[in-house]
This record gives C-alpha cells, structure tokens and sequence, in this order.
C-alpha cells in the first residue's frame, strides 16, 4: 500500500520529466537510474546492519562489497562512469574511493607523459592501490608546511623519502592504513640542501606479494571516527619513512623536472597546478553535497507527510506536520537548496572541464578562477549540507535519532566534508584573497567570470533595490541585483578598511571574519546566478520549470531574509522591502506545499539508497519501525545477558533491605 498516494497525487508536475532535470540529461538518468537498481537488487549490497557491525567485521564488509563491486565493473564491462555510479549507490566510504578519485587524479594531473603511461594502466586495473597522503600530524591546511623531506641523491639517481620529525607523520590519508600498496605523497623536495617547495612522489609502500609494509615504512590505521559505522569503513592511515629511496622518476614532474645532475627545471606550468587535485576533488564535493543534502531532504520529507501531530477534531485525522509553517520554512528552503547545490555543481563541471582543457594545452589564465569557484563553493554547499542533515534530523522528531531513520549515520559520513579537501574557513579565506585582489585590480583589469558585477562596481554601490510590492520580488533582475550589490558593496567596504593597514597582511588577518562573510556573499551570488541561468534553458515536461522557478525563489529569498543584516547594512535593501521578500517567502511555501512529495520522488532514490525506515517510498513507517525493533540483536532474548552478574545481586539486595 502507498501511504503517500495522496500526497503523490497533489502535484502540478510531471516528475519523470523532473528526474530527468535533476538527473542533467535523458542519458544521465538512464545510467544512473540502471546503477541505483542494480546495487539495489544485489543482497551483498544491504547496508542496515552496518552500524552494529565491530570494526574488523565492518572493514572486511567493505572489502567484500568492494570486491563485488569490481566484479560487476568487470563482468557487465562498466565503463568509468557507469562504475562511478555503481560506487556512488553502494554508498559506503572505502578505500576504493581514494584510488579512483584521487591517486588517479593527482597522476593525471601533474605526472609527465611518461609517468601517465607507466603508472595509470596499472592503477586503471587496480593492480596496484593508491591513496593521496598529504595531511601529516602537524600540518593538514598549510601545505607548505609539510615536514616529510624527498632529498634527491645525485650518486644514485634516487629520492630519499624521510620523516625526520613525529608531526611529519602522514596522518589522516584514506585507504593508507590497511590497503594502499602506493601512495603519492607530498614532501618538501630538498635538491643540493636546497628546499624546493612541496611536490608529489610516487611511493611503494607494500609488497605486492604479501602486502607487508616495504622496508623503511611503518604504516597503519588511525583509529575509530565519529560515529558506528559511518566513516569507520574507510582505513584512514598514519605513515613514517625511514630513509626509504625511491627512483628520481617517481618524482612527479609536470611542475617541476629534477635532472639526474641535481638540477630543477620549471616547465611553463604555474607552480599552483601542484594543488590541481585539490580543485578537481573540491568540484566533485560539491556534487555530493547535492546528493547528500537531497537524501536528508527526500527522507524528512516524506516522513513530515506521514507524521500527524495535534490539530484533530471530532476524532478526525491530526494534521500533518508537513502543513506547519514553522516546519515549512525549515524544511523547504533545504529542499530548494539540493536543487541550488545540484544545479551550480553542474556548471561547476562544465568550468572545471574547461579549465582541464585549457590547462592540458598549457593555458593556465582560467586557473585562479576555477581554485577560488571549487574552493567557495565546496566551502559552501558542504556547510550548509552538514548543517541540513542535521536539522532534517531535527525535523523527524524523536525517531530522526533512531539509526534506521538513515540520518545518524548520513550526518556522521558527511560531516567531515567541512574539513578533508581543505577546511571550510581556510577556502573561503582563499576566496576572499581572490575577491580583495579583484578589487585591487578594478582600474586597469576588467574582472570576468563570476567576478564580471565588479565591473559594475560603481553602478552597484549606487542603485538601490526598486522592489514595492512583494510580487515586486518575483524578478530575477531584482533578485539577481540584490545579491550583486551586496557582495560588491562588502567586498569594497573590506577592501578599504583593509588599505587603512600598512601591512596588507596584518589587516588581512585582523579582518578575517569580516573577509570570510563577504566571500560567502559572493558564493552566494555564484549559486543564485547559476540557478536563474538553469531556468533560462529549455527544461522540457509540464510544470517543470515553473516548479523549478519557485524553488529558485525560495532559495533566493530565504538566503535574504537569513542574511537581511548585511542587506540592510549595505544600504541597498530597506527594511519594508526585506519585509516583503519575506512575505513572499510564505506565499512561495505555500506554492511548495502541493509538490513537495513529488519534488522528493524526483530525485529518484531507491529505499536502499535512502537507507531510511521514514524515508521509505511506500511511507509505511509505523510497522517498518516497529519491525525493525524487534531485530536489534538486543531483542534476541527477553533477559540478556549481564543481567544475572550485575544487575540481579542490586535487585536482590533492595528486596533484602525492603524485608529490614
Ligand atoms: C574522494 C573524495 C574523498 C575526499 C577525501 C579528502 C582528501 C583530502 O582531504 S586530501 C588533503 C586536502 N588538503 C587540503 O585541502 C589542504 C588545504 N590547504 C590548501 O589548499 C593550501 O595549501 C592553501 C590554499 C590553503 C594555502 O596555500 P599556500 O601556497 O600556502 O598559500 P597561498 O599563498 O594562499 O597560495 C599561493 C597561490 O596559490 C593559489 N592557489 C592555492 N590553492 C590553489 C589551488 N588548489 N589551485 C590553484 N591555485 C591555488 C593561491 O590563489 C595563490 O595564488 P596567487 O599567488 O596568485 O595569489
Ligand atoms: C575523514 C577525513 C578524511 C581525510 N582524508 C585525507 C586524505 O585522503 N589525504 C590527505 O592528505 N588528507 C586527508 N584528510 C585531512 C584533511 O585534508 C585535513 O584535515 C584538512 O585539510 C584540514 O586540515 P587540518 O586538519 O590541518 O586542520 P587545521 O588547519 O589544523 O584546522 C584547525 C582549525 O584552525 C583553523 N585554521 C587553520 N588555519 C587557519 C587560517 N589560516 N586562518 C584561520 N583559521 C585557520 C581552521 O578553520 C580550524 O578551525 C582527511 C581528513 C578527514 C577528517
């Protein structure tokens, strides 16, 4: 029985046409749609135990899912994408994910030709495993930081890899603890005694016969992380060197070449592209933070259709909590951002595919634009996703908490998203930098890209908001020009108090919170923007785009009525009309109501995927929940065991005491 057939029947819209929107493509949503079933129909894939599992029992779980996993990749001949997919709905973090989505990567993108053509096949068949192990003990944001040494030894043409100190560990990398056979490290390259900034060194850590760490290494994993299950399944390792050597060849060398004389000579490769894994996982990240962010929602959702609470009278139904306004206006805003965060992570794709493009035939201008675009944008889609779960949560009430909502430990995988691949409040003040200099600039250089409204400074610091009405605020040029004039006008504002410094970066770091907030402001725009610009594009099937649109708003004017101090501030905004985008907010909610079960089915997940008893596709939760109870292991017998040592003598001894 469908328990949400009411609500399915509601909606203005066709969904399969919106799954199709949300998907990208008619072709992105067929492969995905065949991957999510195929995972979902293979009893080696099921999930809901994964959480009372111990850990030894949990990683070999995951060693066996992974191995399975490869053997469909192979047996079906998956391509990578496919095989992207297949790892995607599995849904369970593994040393796997390292491999392909990083080790790779950094051998893509900064080994030579020649390296690409010795190392990638190996890895492409997984005949060698690798992780990315930068982050040591004492150093994770400040790259240059980093104390392991590579020290080239011109008598024997090779690199001596070494740990000279306890906080050079390695410490954190995924799949180095217990399964990595090769990494690539970064070190501080030391040629002639001469410290040439950090590189990345191919390293074998690991017998390929026996899998014990080569001589020279001491490798192992980490420990236990937040939360059961979770994260846990993934071997997050610690790594020392002792004087290992390594052939010069294994020296990554796009950026730089070290010849066999102890030379270095640059490429015409700006020395930045040593952190170009970083900007090609930042864009994957926030492509997740979509995903992530619209299973919370999707499972929230569905549960707030089903949950009565108050409201009955003459003993008929109690109203659904979906139709408070309270819960309306923190849970809609979450679902217009999954789509926000889907949308800008698209056209985050298609700059990072370009800037790829340019960089592979040595054009490197679109470089800093793509760092400050992935680094902003992950910074702010996996904040406010972490941020989202947690109140999807909070939404589902008492048994959001159970671990068989899916939340628990959808919030525990997903947190550490603000830290790994660059800590939330160290990108955006990378951003910030970016957006100071656009500003230092503005006389002699016209900004592009996403920074093109500086280039409308003056106009922007002028104008202020034309909006009367509240149907006033249904104009993406009003909307689009809010958001513009308030990350011009702070982005001025910073700049000046920051000229008032003699020392630029003592004012940079005296004003560091105020630089982070117009960052944010200016990411803000980015996901505004780009999601107008979706709307402009012919998005097929009845009600589609117009359902599309009002999310668009809710997005927008949620984040104005949330942030309306620095509108107000700016001057650009006055108070009645920050009043009235609000009111427009309640009537946007309003327009959700109707189609928020289908807005949810369109993302179409599969209840193995959700991996959530309140976010079930059928909404019969009550029964699923109570089953679900009685197969906690705890419920194997009616007394358990422990009961008779400790508990029974205290009894016994109160009964005692009570005949006294
Ligand atoms: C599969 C997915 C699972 C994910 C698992 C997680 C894996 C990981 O966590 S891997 C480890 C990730 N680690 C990090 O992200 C570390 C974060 N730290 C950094 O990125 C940097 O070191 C950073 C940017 C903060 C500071 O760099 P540093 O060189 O000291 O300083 P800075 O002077 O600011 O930068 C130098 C120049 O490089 C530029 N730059 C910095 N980063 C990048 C980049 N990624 N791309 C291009 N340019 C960059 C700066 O804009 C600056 O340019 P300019 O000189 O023109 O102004
Ligand atoms: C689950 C997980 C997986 C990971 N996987 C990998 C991996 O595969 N490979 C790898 O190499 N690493 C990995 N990491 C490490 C990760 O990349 C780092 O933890 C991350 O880059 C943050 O660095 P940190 O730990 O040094 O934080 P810190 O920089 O020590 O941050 C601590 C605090 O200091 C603040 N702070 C630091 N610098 C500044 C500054 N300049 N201005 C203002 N505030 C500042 C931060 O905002 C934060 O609040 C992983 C981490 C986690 C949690």
């Amino acid at each position: 029985m469908d328990y949400l057939s009411d609500e399915r029947k509601k909606s203005d819209f066709d969904v399969e046409a919106m799954k199709v929107a949300w998907a990208g493509s008619i072709q992105e949503f067929q492969l995905s749609d065949r991957m999510a079933k195929l995972v979902a129909n293979d009893p080696v894939f099921e999930k809901f135990t994964r959480p009372m599992l111990g850990r030894k029992e949990l990683l070999k779980n995951t060693l066996r899912k992974s191995a399975h996993a490869w053997k469909l990749i192979i047996d079906l001949r998956l391509s990578e994408e496919e095989a992207k997919w297949l790892r995607l709905y599995v849904d369970e973090p593994a040393y796997t994910d390292l491999h392909w989505g990083m080790f790779i990567p950094a051998i893509e993108g900064q080994g030579t030709e020649e390296q690409k053509k010795k190392w990638l096949p190996l890895a492409k068949k997984m005949q060698i495993i690798g992780c990315y192990a930068q982050t040591e003990l004492g150093h994770g944001s400040n790259v240059q930081g980093l104390e392991t040494t590579a020290t080239f030894d011109t008598r024997t043409d090779e690199f001596i890899m070494h740990s000279p100190t306890l906080t050079s560990s390695k410490w954190w990398p995924g799949g180095l603890g217990k399964l990595s056979t090769h990494a690539v490290v970064y070190a501080r390259l030391i040629v002639g005694g001469q410290f040439h900034g950090v590189h990345g060194f191919i390293v074998q850590l690991r017998s390929l016969e026996d899998h014990s760490p080569l001589p020279g290494i001491t490798v192992g994993d980490i420990g236990l992380k937040f939360g059961n299950g979770a994260y846990n399944t993934m071997d997050n390792g610690v790594l020392r060197f002792d004087h290992v050597r390594i052939p010069r060849n294994q020296m990554l060398m796009r950026v730089s070449q070290v010849t066999k004389e102890g030379k270095i000579m640059q490429s015409d490769v700006p020395r930045q592209l040593i952190y170009g894994t970083m900007v090609y996982v930042r864009q994957t990240i926030v492509a997740d933070a979509s995903k992530a962010l619209s299973r919370a929602v999707c499972i929230a959702t569905r549960y707030s259709a089903v949950r009565r609470q108050f409201g009955s009278r003459d003993g008929g139904p109690e109203t659904q909590v979906i139709d408070y306004k309270t819960q309306q206006s923190r849970l809609f805003p979450l679902l217009a951002s999954a789509y926000a965060f889907r949308f800008v992570s698209e056209w985050l794709k298609s700059l990072y595919l370009d800037v790829k493009q340019r960089l592979e035939a040595n054009e490197f201008s679109t470089l800093p634009e793509a760092h400050a675009c992935t680094a902003g944008l992950k910074s702010l889609t996996t904040t406010a996703t972490a941020d989202g779960i947690e109140e999807c949560r909070k939404l589902c009430g008492g048994h959001g908490y159970l671990v068989s909502s899916g939340l628990p430990e959808l919030f525990a995988v997903y947190i550490p998203a603000c830290t790994y691949e660059g800590d939330n409040v160290v990108l955006m003040l990378q951003v910030a930098r970016f957006l100071v200099k656009t500003v230092s600039e503005l006389g002699h250089k016209k900004p592009v890209g996403t920074t093109a409204y500086m280039g409308r400074v003056a106009s922007l610091m002028q104008k202020n908001s034309a909006v009367q009405t509240a149907e006033g605020w249904l104009n993406p040029g009003a909307v689009v020009e809010a958001f513009e004039s308030r990350a011009a006008r702070m982005a001025v504002r910073c700049a000046q108090e920051l000229a008032k410094f003699g020392n630029p970066e003592e004012g940079f770091a005296e004003l560091a919170v105020d630089l982070v907030e117009v960052a944010v402001s200016h990411c803000q725009l980015i996901v505004v923007t780009k999601f107008f610009e979706k709307l402009q594009q012919d998005i097929p099937g009845k009600g589609v785009k117009e359902s599309l649109e009002v999310l668009c708003y809710v997005y927008a004017l949620f984040l104005l009525h949330k942030h309306q101090g620095d509108f107000l501030a700016t001057g650009y905004l006055t108070p009645k009309q920050a009043s009235l985008a609000n009111a427009q907010l309640r009537t946007l909610y309003s327009k959700v109501r109707p189609n928020a079960i289908a807005l949810v089915d369109s993302f179409s997940y599969t209840d193995h995927y959700l991996g959530s008893i309140l976010g079930r596709y059928d909404g019969n939760v009550y029964p699923k929940l109570y089953e679900a109870a009685w197969e906690d292991p705890l419920n194997d017998s009616d007394v358990i065991d422990g009961f008779h040592q400790y508990v029974q003598p205290i009894l016994k001894q109160r009964l005692h005491s009570a005949k006294l």
